[in-house]
């Protein structure tokens, strides 16, 4: 009996599947309202629409590229459903299959070689027998921090892992869980020994922080340049092996093995994707194991649940043929309560994906998926001759014969000795060179969102993936929680995500051929939805300039369609704080998350869609600066206090204070003229639009001139000089086409 019960089942919301179409039916009709009054105004007698023209036209695209997104959005909330595992049905342990953890860290210096360790940690401790579990770190900064922070891991993972699994602790991330407070400690059966026990484990622990810090001390202190080793050096390849201590027990460990891929100047590395790929390879002659779980160094395991849980989908024979992973959503460890920059991006893990899922699954999200081997090898069953499967994955005997044989080899327990020649020359830089790496094979390259191009291109292949979200969170990161940080990846996501979409692999063309319509929907928003910026920056200036200049662009109060102009604001409002609200959020989260969508869109969407443009016509080099994950305090006392840090680059500051100044500005002055014209009934939407623009970026104004703290908005010369030339040429050029047309 109990061998049929299902390893996991998924639910459909029936009831919120029928409201997201009513409203879906609702809001795409104001829409053809809105476009018939649009469109009717252009048939209108030359004369009385001549001074109107050219800006109606510029809002009308505007409402045209938003209408465009919004549909798009709809795909998302077609089909959304929920899963549960149950895990407690899975086969004994001797019958699981063995599983790889990657982790990928890239600079010691912006990535904290400690939190690299705890990462690595707390997978080492995930809850598998450690005999089939083996962990890969990419090192592309080539650091010997790093490579001398495992070894002492791997001899504290010698009190860690039994402690652990001796008090069955939950957080096995040992930052994160000496840094709960004591009081936590009443769920466990908290007993003499246990308190003594974690006392020591507690002093071996920040001995081992302790020693990293002193041997990147001493790094940095002999002048070695990490930055030019990064860049330039051959393929180190170790297997992390400590001899136990005899103070302690014989514990079984997992395998450890540290990978820093060769790397040259002249070559392009492609970044994380590259990263992977070196792994893959590296593993497939080590231990290919049938599963992978891919994490980012700074996302630690949460729960030592999630291996367990994503086999529930793995090995449910009704999925598993043509799955190729489960994603966890990105959750993190540093978010305040109201999160006032949305970098936990709640919309896309609690709303977009959910959708994605009940369609032909999620998007692959970079990190913390357990992703099938098998499926990012491409087409390689085809190859007849083994001429052609050199062309296609490289010359490596060892890994072609990965690829033939029962994925069950395992060089490690089968005691055969390691191939380690094999795996430098897998490491190597000329390795891809004339063969499908990057292209069919493995994590695929020319964009820096290689998440969600592979994750496409394997939907594309007739893969599907599914979404596990369960009560507790699986793995925890590092959110970005100031201002720079999240402009500055926004900017590199939004270019990545462009890329794809200005590609021959554009969803709108690629997809409706090989998958559901509504799955390349879904990619086609997540792809397209930088060029927000456009409607964004034209309705932040056009309709106030037209309200100081008394054009009025939208119905009057009196005009029946003025009713659809409102309608149509409001219903997307409602939906919105309705989604915040209904998973878990406030109505402040509400206002934080229209406010960042509008910073973030005139600024990082800008800023992206300009750099996909530059690399398609091949004026500009991809880039990856990974993001900072070093705590400043100042910073992180500004952000628990809901203070935004507007300490960033005059590039983000300029369009920000411009805009603002030119709403402010066209306020005052539209108010002055409405009232001596008395045109309210005209002017009314207008005026709406401006003071909804105007109070949502009340923090913007309250950095420039109220607040007096480090994280003000710093009236420096170039910042006024600039803001103030950008507003003042947009408003007179477009007040000039204005009234001259
Ligand atoms: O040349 C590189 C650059 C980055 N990384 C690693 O890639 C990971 C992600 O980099 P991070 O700076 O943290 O970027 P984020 O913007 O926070 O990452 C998000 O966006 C990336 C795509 O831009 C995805 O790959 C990530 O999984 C996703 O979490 C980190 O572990 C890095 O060490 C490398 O291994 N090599
Ligand atoms: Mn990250």
């Amino acid at each position: 009996m109990e061998e049929t019960l299902p390893l996991s089942v998924s639910h459909v919301n029936k009831s919120l599947v029928l409201t997201n179409r009513l409203y879906m039916l609702l809001h795409f009709s104001a829409l053809c309202f809105l476009v018939y009054y649009r469109l009717c105004f252009f048939f209108q007698d030359p004369q009385t629409r001549e001074a109107s023209f050219f800006p109606w036209l510029l809002v009308f695209a505007s409402e045209i590229i938003l209408s465009f997104i919004w549909i798009l959005n709809q795909a998302f909330r077609w089909h959304p459903i929920s899963r549960t595992v149950f895990p407690e049905r899975l086969p004994q342990d001797d019958n699981l299959p063995p599983l790889d953890v990657f982790i990928c860290t890239a600079d010691p210096t912006k990535e904290p070689t400690s939190d690299v360790m705890n990462t690595l940690l707390s997978a080492m401790a995930l809850d598998y027998p450690p005999e089939k579990l083996h962990l890969y770190v990419s090192d592309d900064g080539g650091s010997p921090v790093t490579l001398n922070a495992m070894k002492e891991a791997s001899k504290f993972a010698r009190w860690w892992l039994p402690f652990c699994t001796r008090y069955k602790i939950e957080c096995r991330c040992p930052k994160a869980y000496f840094s709960i407070s004591e009081s936590d400690d009443v769920d466990f059966d908290v007993s003499f020994e246990f308190l003594a026990d974690k006392k020591m484990i507690k002093e071996k622990y920040e001995a081992f922080e302790e020693g990293i810090k002193r041997v990147k001390e001493d790094q940095d202190n002999s002048g070695d340049t990490t930055v030019r080793r990064s860049q330039n050096h051959t393929p180190i390849i170790e297997v992390i092996q400590e001899n136990s201590s005899s103070e302690i027990e014989q514990v079984k460990l997992p395998f450890l093995v540290y990978v820093s891929r060769e790397k040259k100047p002249s070559h392009p590395h492609h970044f994380k994707a590259g990263a992977l790929n070196s792994l893959y390879r590296v593993s497939a002659v080590i231990s290919n194991a049938p599963y992978i779980l891919v994490l980012d160094c700074d996302m630690f395991c949460n729960s030592p649940a999630s291996a367990r849980q994503a086999l529930c989908f793995h090995l449910n024979p009704e999925i598993s043929h043509s799955l190729a992973f489960v994603q966890f959503p990105q959750k993190y460890h540093n978010i305040s309560k109201n999160d006032i920059y949305d970098s936990q991006h709640r919309s896309a893990y609690k709303v977009l994906w959910q959708g994605m899922d009940g369609l032909m699954g999620p998007v692959l999200s970079g990190t913390g998926f357990y992703i099938k081997r098998e499926s990012l090898y491409g087409n390689y069953k085809i190859k007849d001759t083994d001429l052609e499967l050199q062309q296609y994955v490289g010359t490596s005997n060892e890994f072609m014969k990965s690829l033939n044989q029962n994925c069950t080899t395992d060089s490690v327990t089968a005691g055969r000795t390691l191939p380690l020649k094999e795996t430098l020359l897998l490491a190597s830089c000329n390795y891809e060179i004339g063969t499908q790496w990057g292209k069919e094979v493995g994590f695929l390259y020319g964009t820096v969102c290689e998440d969600v191009h592979t994750g496409f291109i394997l939907n594309c292949n007739g893969w599907n993936s599914v979404l596990c979200d369960p009560p507790q969170a699986q793995f925890l990161g590092n959110g970005t929680t100031n201002l720079n940080d999240l402009l500055v990846q926004g900017t590199r996501w939004y270019c990545g995500l462009l890329d794809i979409g200005l590609s021959r692999f554009c969803p709108l063309i690629c997809g409706p051929l090989r998958m559901s319509i509504l799955q390349s929907l879904c990619y086609a928003q997540l792809t397209y939805f930088p060029l927000y910026c456009l409607p964004l920056w034209c309705l932040a200036i056009v309709p106030q300039l037209c309200l100081i200049s008394g054009i009025p662009l939208y119905p009057k109060v009196s005009d029946p369609f003025f009713f659809i102009f409102l309608f149509i604001p409001l219903s997307v409002l409602t939906k919105h704080i309705v989604e915040v609200i209904s998973t878990g959020g406030t109505f402040r989260k509400w206002i934080i998350e229209q406010r960042m969508w509008m910073i973030v869109s005139i600024t990082s969407h800008l800023y992206g869609c300009l750099d996909a443009l530059l690399k398609k016509f091949g004026l500009k080099d991809a880039s990856f600066l990974p993001t900072n994950k070093v705590e400043d305090e100042e910073q992180t006392r500004l952000y628990q206090m809901d203070k935004y840090d507007f300490r960033t680059s005059n590039m983000f500051l300029v369009p920000m204070v411009a805009l603002l100044s030119i709403n402010i500005s066209c306020f005052i002055a539209g108010i002055y003229r409405v009232v001596s014209v008395g045109n309210w009934d005209q002017m009314s939407i207008q005026l709406l639009l401006t003071s909804y623009i105007i109070v949502f970026n009340y923090p913007i104004i309250e950095g420039l001139l109220i607040r007096k703290d480090v994280g003000r908005i710093y009236p420096s010369l170039p910042l006024v000089l600039t803001s103030n030339i950008l507003a003042t040429t947009i408003a007179c050029t477009l007040y000039s086409l204005l009234n001259k047309v």
